[in-house]
């Protein structure tokens, strides 16, 4: 272990508590709810030190700062390639007429009819500089730089995974049945190879990464200075070693969702990382990839069907949009009486060629990189949201405006410890990092919100998730992909997104079966600490085999309605969390806030007196282990929204939202816990008629 990391450890976590003093008062106000919550989930075990245990979570303001100075000298201009940013043809204004092809009929109020005018601008057909020809998809383009042309990198020792020939042509079936198995939501995790820099300062590479899983090997030191291994072992849909081109990465991700753009899905992928961890590497290429991909079904398998390609681009800095293809202009976002969100002003390309949208992406990227002076510094400072959006005119008349079909949204999200930048000198870096910090907290309310098919998607938390509100309803599907660094100077922040990404696996539907639940059990409790002398490659039990989630799976079986929660978190004035309790008042009908489906799936096996008691007692012992995982599982959610919470605390944003969605997300685990206990006490009521000693839940 590299003595300089170690050091860097150590002061952030001193600088850590400091920071967090600072909140003191809002996080016991938070934390003391919290554990009148405990109480009134009968948890009052659990309580535990608040400032103890958020330091676990939160430390490292000063030293990821420090790391973080080192990265973006390394990182340096960061972008792969640079084309002088030339001007966009004509804006071709149509007339007042909806102008985007929004799939909408148009019964807006007046004021928005208005708004519709200056709708999304829909430029001519950019020349086609080729013929579209589909074997020249895959051929190099001369001249250029290749999308995956990278600087030469050390690679790591593991393994490659097997790579899979290149079958782009095979997987674009106009297979309805194959498209709609496309699970909602798939994270993978993507490690990159430790790169000069880190080589050269001697940084380990402590990711282990597994078929599916990883480890990360942390180094931490005890009281008496000896220094000791903590494991944390991860599972997920996919994980991607520093071997894996950009071309696997395409096919892992972005392949199977193209097919089913055509069939009205918005579909969104996204990068989440610290800074330098990859994301842009990663994103990059991608559209570039699912664009070829359109382009061939809609010249083959949909040919002569209508159907048209538009590219938009733009990012999200500071709460605000800017236009990447046309020189930052200033955008502005309205939501019509439909509630479709249009983007008013940002313009929209038709493409029909492979070349122009390289162009397109190409120009969207060096306007965002070049913004302002610090080149990366802006890049890691902003979300970039490119859209390939299907259209398709209606009755196949051309002349009228194309109607949307489908949608591809990747989004190149600012760096994920931007957020803690709370603490900085420069105000302007402060209020941009709470900025950010709000956007990721939002998006991932709206993924989980998503993945329960929750009636109310929280899109209006942040500019960002209220831009992908379309993407967030109807037939939706989420890639987030994960982007790490191996090396130990970033432990810190790679647990941190490993523990984000573990948060929006672990909230998919299919992990509330009973094998998903101790996979995700899995996920949060293999912290297992060995003395440096005796590391060795761990064992590894594949638990994973079917970690893609079936959407399909995992029926909801129907509770007694007793068990439903109606939760109406109230709030005081000042932001703070109101005190909570569970009364049996409170124990209604559902309120549409909590759901069933939200809880654990325990099968009710055994119905009658004659019951087998090995099975009564296997039931009683998988009912424990879900009470567990729940348990842990909000004390973790406690844990990180908490840290979220106090982070956010700045002047002039809003924690109303904040604090209401995590007294929801509270409730909803409450009134799950509450559930199971319910059932445990009626198990153990059975087994005590067959005399056997019941344990109880104090573990
Ligand atoms: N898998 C990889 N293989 C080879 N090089 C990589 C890989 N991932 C990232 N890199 C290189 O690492 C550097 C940082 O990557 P990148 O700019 O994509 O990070 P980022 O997460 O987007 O950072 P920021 O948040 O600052 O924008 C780049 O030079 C990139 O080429």
């Amino acid at each position: 272990m590299n003595g300089g990391g170690r050091q860097g450890l150590r002061s952030s976590g001193a600088t850590g508590v400091h920071h967090h003093r600072q909140y003191s008062d809002n996080f016991l106000d938070g934390a003391s709810t919290g554990n009148r919550w405990l109480q009134s989930a009968g948890l009052q075990h659990l309580q535990s030190n608040p400032l103890q245990d958020y330091n676990l979570y939160g430390g490292g303001a000063q030293g990821g700062r420090m790391y973080r100075n080192a990265q973006r000298s390394y990182n340096g201009g960061g972008s792969d390639y640079y084309m002088e940013p030339s001007s966009p043809p004509d804006a071709y204004r149509a007339s007042t007429h909806k102008m985007n092809g929004e799939d909408s009929t148009g019964d807006f109020s007046p004021g928005l009819l208005d708004l519709h005018s200056f709708d999304t601008e829909l430029l001519p057909e950019m020349p086609a500089s080729n013929a579209y020809e589909s074997s020249s998809l895959y051929q190099p383009i001369r001249g250029r730089r290749s999308f995956d042309d990278s600087e030469p990198y050390m690679m790591g020792k593991q393994t490659a995974k097997a790579r899979a020939p290149d079958n782009t042509l095979k997987s674009l079936p106009a297979d309805k049945e194959k498209s709609s198995s496309v699970a909602k939501i798939k994270v993978v995790v993507r490690k990159r190879p430790l790169n000069k820099k880190e080589l050269a300062k001697n940084e380990e590479d402590i990711i282990e990464t597994y078929a599916n899983s990883l480890t990360v090997h942390e180094t931490k030191l005890k009281v008496d200075l000896t220094q000791y291994l903590e494991k944390h072992e991860f599972v997920f849909d996919a994980v991607l070693n520093e071997e894996v081109t950009n071309d696997e990465v395409y096919r892992e991700t972005v392949e199977p969702i193209v097919p089913i753009i055509f069939e009205r899905t918005k579909a969104t992928c996204f990068a989440y990382g610290q800074t330098g961890s990859g994301k842009t590497y990663t994103m990059k290429p991608l559209p570039l990839k699912a664009s070829r991909d359109i382009l061939r079904l809609m010249h083959h398998t949909y040919r002569n069907q209508g159907f048209q390609l538009f590219v938009s681009f733009f990012e999200i800095y500071g709460g605000k949009l800017y236009d990447l293809l046309n020189e930052r202009k200033k955008l502005c976002m309205r939501e019509d009486g439909k509630q479709q969100v249009c983007i008013v002003g940002l313009q929209e390309y038709r493409v029909a060629d492979v070349e122009n949208i390289k162009e397109l992406i190409e120009r969207g990227s060096a306007t965002r990189s070049t913004g302002t002076t610090g080149a990366n510094e802006e890049s890691s400072r902003s979300h970039a949201i490119l859209q390939l959006a299907i259209k398709r005119s209606v009755d196949g008349n051309e002349s009228k405006p194309p109607r949307l079909v489908g949608k591809l949204s990747f989004i190149d999200l600012a760096g994920s410890e931007r957020g803690a930048d709370t603490t900085d000198n420069d105000k302007q870096t402060r209020i941009e990092g709470a900025e950010i910090n709000k956007s990721l907290l939002a998006l991932k309310e709206c993924i989980r919100a998503l993945d329960n098919d929750q009636g109310h998607i929280p899109f209006r938390g942040s500019k960002l998730t209220e831009v992908l509100r379309d993407s967030f309803v109807g037939n939706s599907r989420t890639v987030m992909i994960s982007c790490i660094s191996p090396s130990s100077g970033s432990c810190e922040h790679t647990l941190n997104t490993l523990r984000y990404a573990d948060r929006v696996k672990s909230l998919s539907k299919g992990n509330n079966s009973k094998k998903d639940v101790l996979s995700s059990n899995f996920n949060l409790k293999e912290s297992i600490t060995v003395p440096l002398s005796s590391v060795t490659a761990p064992a590894y039990e594949d638990h994973t085999a079917d970690a893609w989630h079936d959407e399909n799976e995992g029926d909801d079986f129907s509770p007694p309605e007793e068990y439903y929660e109606q939760v109406k978190p109230s709030l005081k004035k000042n932001g703070r969390m109101d005190s909570y309790a569970m009364t049996d008042e409170r124990l209604k009908k559902p309120s549409g806030l909590v759901k069933w489906k939200d809880l654990p799936r325990v099968e009710p096996k055994i119905t009658n007196p004659e019951d087998d008691l090995s099975a009564l007692l296997q039931e009683e012992e998988d009912l424990v282990n879900a009470h567990r995982t729940q348990v842990e599982e909000t004390m973790n959610i406690v844990k990180e929204e908490m840290n979220l919470l106090v982070e956010a605390d700045q002047p002039g944003n809003q924690l109303d939202d904040y604090v209401t969605r995590l007294n929801a997300i509270l409730s909803q685990k409450a009134a799950g816990i509450l559930q199971l206990q319910n059932r445990l006490a009626h198990f153990q009521k059975r087994l005590k008629e067959h005399n056997v000693l019941v344990s109880s839940t104090g573990y």
